[in-house]
């Protein structure tokens, strides 16, 4: 097991050629927001945009429309009910995000499933929240979910209901198990959050606190990883991965000192500073 620590980010976030566009820091599709839920697939996607990526869409209930351009008027729209419009973004999307407050009703199973039949292996799924829920309680998707490798990034309570892990029982060598025969990356949300890699590492997050227990907060932590995933290109994304954990709670403990709580939006809000503080001296 690796504990994480500050020498992940200079790893991981470099200086920007001069000669490239936005093209070059990937587009990212997020899905998400119904009614309710709509501050998730906003923060989500805000969080992608203050963190790099060169162009988002963002595919949520028209009730959100409004509320998204006032927030992050970066982003693209497009109506989540939309089967074609739907099916048409996924094809042009290096990054897929599914799941911040997409909730799960028969449209939000629905749109999921549209996702899972049309994404394609080249592409990064990441699966948070609701899609979470709902995978639970549809194991027909499996076979279209290995083919994707995705990464899921479940709190204590998902991972259980997509495990079948009890909270109490979830320990190292069983969340093991049954990631791998998920094939998939799984971030465990939680005090001291935990990565399983599919290669079979683990990584140890061993910063972050109460302070960040606010709706939100992981919706903010997907829409990071997404954002880091679509402009720093390895290999081994598995370190891009573990950089946007690492950067999302060292965010959040650097407000700590000043704040009783740290909210989503300060996160986000913090997020261009702090990545330029740790771009690699040696690229700057
Ligand atoms: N502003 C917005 O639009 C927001 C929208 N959101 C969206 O809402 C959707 C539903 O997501 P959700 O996480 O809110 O609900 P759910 O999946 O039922 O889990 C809660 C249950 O699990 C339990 N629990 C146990 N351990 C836990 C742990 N470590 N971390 C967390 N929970 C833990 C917990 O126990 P309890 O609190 O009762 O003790 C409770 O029984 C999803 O799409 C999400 O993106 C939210 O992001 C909020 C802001
Ligand atoms: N006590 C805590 N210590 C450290 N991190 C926490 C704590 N409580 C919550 N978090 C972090 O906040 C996020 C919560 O994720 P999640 O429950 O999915 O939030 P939401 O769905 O409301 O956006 C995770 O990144 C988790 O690690
Ligand atoms: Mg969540």
């Amino acid at each position: 097991m690796h504990v994480l620590n500050k020498n992940i980010l200079s790893q991981i976030i470099t200086a920007r050629p001069a000669e490239s566009h936005k093209g070059s820091y990937g587009r990212v599709l997020t899905v998400g927001g119904n009614t309710q839920f709509g501050g998730a697939i906003i923060m989500a996607t805000s969080a992608i945009i203050h963190s790099g990526a060169g162009l988002s869409t963002c595919a949520t209930s028209l009730d959100n429309l409004t509320a998204l351009h006032t927030i992050v008027p970066e982003a693209m729209f497009i109506p989540f009910d939309s089967e074609y419009k739907l099916i048409d973004a996924i094809s042009s999307a290096d990054i897929i995000l599914v799941g911040p407050g997409l909730g799960v009703d028969e449209n939000a199973i629905r749109i999921l499933q549209t996702i899972l039949q049309h994404a394609i292996p080249q592409q990064q799924l990441i699966i948070d929240g609701s899609a979470i829920t709902i995978i639970a309680d549809h194991h027909e998707f499996f076979p279209l979910l290995k083919k994707l490798h995705p990464i899921f990034t479940p709190h204590q309570m998902e991972w259980q209901r997509l495990s079948g892990l009890k909270i109490s029982e979830q320990d190292d060598i069983k969340n093991t198990l049954y990631q791998q025969q998920l094939q998939a990356t799984v971030v465990l949300k939680k005090n001291h959050t935990t990565i399983y890699h599919r290669d079979g590492s683990i990584s140890q997050l061993a910063i972050g606190g109460p302070y960040m227990a606010t709706g939100g907060m992981g919706d903010t932590l997907a829409g990071i990883i997404a954002g880091f995933l679509a402009q720093f290109k390895l290999k081994n994304y598995e370190y891009v991965v573990d950089a946007a954990v690492y950067a999302h709670s060292a965010i959040a403990d650097e407000i700590s000192k000043e704040k009783y709580v740290v909210l989503p939006t300060d996160i986000i809000a913090d997020i261009q500073v702090f990545m330029k503080r740790w771009v690699a001296p040696h690229n700057k």
